[in-house]
């Protein structure tokens, strides 16, 4: 991937609705400030920072008159466009007042597994932090409903520092970072300091959105995190009010919880799998409804019990797209079977496929931690 000089420690921070917002929904202006000067400090001391920020859809809750979150998309997809408009006005004139432009960027994760998309978009990237400016990042509500029906942003995030390569993301919430269990039901949970692999007794830990403004809880978060480690980008998972935490997590400190990947472990498919995210895949695996939910919903592996249709010519450790009964795009992954196989295996359970091919007895088609879910 080419990558400018000046890009050399590149920091992608992600904040959410809960520390963005005030109780009263209103975007918290002091917290923006504070928030918008530790950015521009990194920025004067040369550290390139892209900002993804969402809380457009709570932002624009009060200024169209909603008392209350409205639970149809059409309504919150209107709350977002009008909120959108008012953080960039926020950020936009906090940034300026520190000699730093802001540059606004609305993605859906779909714009940039298309290969021209991802191009595109790291051109704009590149060529705004070049200029010295801050991007900021948030989902394009509009023409995307995905993060409020199944996700949310802490995986545009993680796509975005894919994207450009950086060498930090770093997760901004109103938590201090993961913990044993949800802090705010169970007082004896404990922050966990350092992942090194987001398995089952991590993601056991995590609950759903704690507040009503956030959409995607901790466990969003650790999806996020977990490819975050197959891409080899530390990650840090923090509290986004306390006290000049930023500069602090950009220079090097141990705060919250840091996920990375063991020293001498491979990421040779985790960056196989965001290489795939840039080019063209080598074929196309369609899902049946189960499958879809796992994937989705519970950030399973794909089963070949689950895939109904194989196209393309693919081998074992390609990248291929994985699309629904009505061809919508819905992850993409390593496949752990060659397009010559799959076509005997899809649609088997595993202990079956293992009666006639003993080496692939356990063999998802493709790993939860080589799919990238959309
Ligand atoms: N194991 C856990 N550790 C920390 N927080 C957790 C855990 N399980 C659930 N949560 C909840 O996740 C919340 C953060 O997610 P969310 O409200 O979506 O924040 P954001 O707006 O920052 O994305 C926390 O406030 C907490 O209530
Ligand atoms: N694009 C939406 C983002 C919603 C979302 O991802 O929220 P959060 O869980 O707080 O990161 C918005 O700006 O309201």
């Amino acid at each position: 991937m080419y990558l400018p000089q000046e890009m050399d420690g590149l920091v992608v921070v992600k904040v959410g609705s809960s520390t963005l917002v005030d109780a009263s929904g209103r975007p918290d202006a002091a917290f923006i400030a504070r928030l918008i000067d530790q950015i521009a400090q990194l920025r004067h001391g040369g550290r390139p920072v892209v900002l993804v920020s969402s809380g457009a859809a709570a932002a624009g809750r009060e200024r169209l008159g909603f008392s209350a979150k409205p639970t149809d998309i059409p309504s919150l997809q209107a709350c977002a466009a009008a909120g959108q408009a008012a953080l960039t006005e926020a950020y936009a004139k906090e940034l300026a007042s520190r000699g730093v432009a802001c540059g606004q960027v609305l993605l859906t994760r779909r714009d940039v597994t298309d290969r021209e998309g991802y191009l595109n978009a790291r051109n704009t990237f590149f060529r705004l932090l070049e200029l010295g400016a801050v991007p900021v990042v948030n989902e394009n509500d509009t023409v995307s409903v995905s993060e409020f029906t199944f996700s949310d942003n802490d995986m545009l995030g993680a796509i975005v520092s894919a994207l450009l390569g950086a060498s930090l993301y770093v997760i901004l919430s109103d938590v201090a970072g993961l913990y044993t269990a949800n802090p705010q039901t169970d007082p004896a949970a404990r922050l966990v300091r350092r992942v090194t692999s987001v398995n089952d007794e991590v993601l056991a830990m995590a609950g759903g959105a704690g507040s009503s403004v956030g959409t995607g809880g901790m466990r969003s978060k650790l999806r996020a995190a977990r490819a975050m480690i197959a891409a080899g980008i530390p990650t840090v998972i923090c509290e986004g009010r306390a006290d000049n935490i930023l500069v602090r997590v950009a220079g090097g400190e141990l705060v919250g919880t840091r996920f990375e990947a063991d020293e001498g472990s491979s990421h040779e498919s985790g960056r196989k799998l965001w290489i795939g995210l840039a080019e063209v895949t080598h074929g196309r695996l369609t899902v049946d409804e189960g499958a879809k939910r796992a994937i989705v919903e519970r950030g399973a592996s794909l089963l070949p019990v689950g895939v109904t249709k194989t196209e393309g010519t693919y081998e074992e450790g390609d990248v291929v797209d994985v699309v629904d009964a009505s061809g919508f795009l819905i992850a993409r992954g390593v496949v752990r079977y060659s397009s010559e196989d799959m076509v005997r295996v899809r649609g088997l359970q595993l202990d079956v496929i293992g009666r006639f091919m003993p080496d692939k007895a356990t063999q998802p088609a493709i790993h939860r931690d080589e799919l990238l879910v959309f």
